[in-house]
């Protein structure tokens, strides 16, 4: 199997997606901030998987850690003690700015823009490089179904991911490489709490687990699915809001 980089891996998609890809054999390389969790994370997948795991501290709204984060992922692995090339990258870590624009903080906003974009965006340009160089590969860039709605710079980002995967599922076609964007709704996870939201007002009917939202998002991978949207229920709201008339759509003013 190859090696997969997932980034945000120290909690919540990003953690599961890990496991799951240890599980399937997977080498990977883990990226998140917390330097002293992330080490943590890799030993207990290196003792219970048997696999490889190279754990990469970076903070992805600083320019230099993308850049060392997109130089590992440039490795083509034909050069003697190269690391192996990486050939899944799962663009996961993001957070909720959970701030209006106006009266917001500023730096907040860059920095989910720092993350949620240009990181996904100069990560996805050195992966695609070498996997089309070696006429294989796929990228996962992990949106929201928040991508559909008008809920500020979240949302946004989100669209933007969107967007950007399905030209870049365009491009790739037939060259052995796919794009695939993940669409989640409301996952439990830490992204909520760490956000400071409130979500008591969410009915248990609309969350979803994150083991089922990453095992049908490496399922649509392997299927080579331009767009993933987990469960019948966000396909559902996906499809209404795709419909709706935009001024329905701004006035259900959903912020993250
Ligand atoms: N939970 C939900 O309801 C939904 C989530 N999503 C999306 O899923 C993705 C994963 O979120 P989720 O698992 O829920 O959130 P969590 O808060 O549980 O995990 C977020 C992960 O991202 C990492 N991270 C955050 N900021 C940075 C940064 N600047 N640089 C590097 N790593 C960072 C965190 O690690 P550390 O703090 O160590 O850096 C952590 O590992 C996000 O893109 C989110 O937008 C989409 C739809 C629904
Ligand atoms: N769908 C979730 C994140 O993208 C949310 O809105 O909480």
């Amino acid at each position: 199997m190859g090696t997969a980089l997932v980034t945000g891996a120290t909690a919540g998609l990003g953690l599961e997606f890990a496991w799951q890809l240890a599980t399937a054999r997977h080498d990977l390389v883990l990226v998140a901030r917390d330097t002293d969790r992330l080490e943590q994370v890799a030993a207990q997948i290196r003792a219970a998987a048997g696999v490889g795991v190279e754990a990469l501290p970076a903070d992805l709204s600083v320019p230099d850690d993308v850049a060392r984060v997109a130089a590992r992922l440039a490795v083509v692995g034909d050069q003697p003690g190269d690391p192996r090339p990486v050939g899944l990258l799962v663009n996961n870590a993001g957070f909720a700015t959970a701030q209006h624009f106006v009266d917001g903080d500023l730096d907040v906003e860059l920095r989910a823009v720092d993350v949620m974009v240009r990181a996904v965006v100069e990560l996805s340009h050195a992966a695609v490089g070498q996997m089309q160089a070696r006429g294989r590969g796929a990228i996962l860039n992990v949106a929201s179904v928040a991508a559909l709605t008008a809920g500020g710079t979240y949302a946004a980002a989100k669209a933007y991911v969107r967007t950007f995967t399905e030209g870049l599922a365009v491009e790739l076609a037939g060259t052995g490489v796919t794009a695939t964007v993940l669409c989640p709704g409301f996952t439990r996870t830490e992204f909520h709490q760490r956000a400071g939201v409130s979500m008591s007002s969410v009915p248990d009917a609309a969350w979803l687990d994150a083991p089922f939202v990453v095992a049908s998002a490496l399922a649509d991978v392997r299927r080579g699915i331009v767009i993933s949207t987990p469960s019948g229920r966000y396909k559902a709201a996906s499809a209404l809001l795709r419909v709706l008339p935009r001024s329905a759509v701004r006035a259900i003013g959903h912020y993250r």
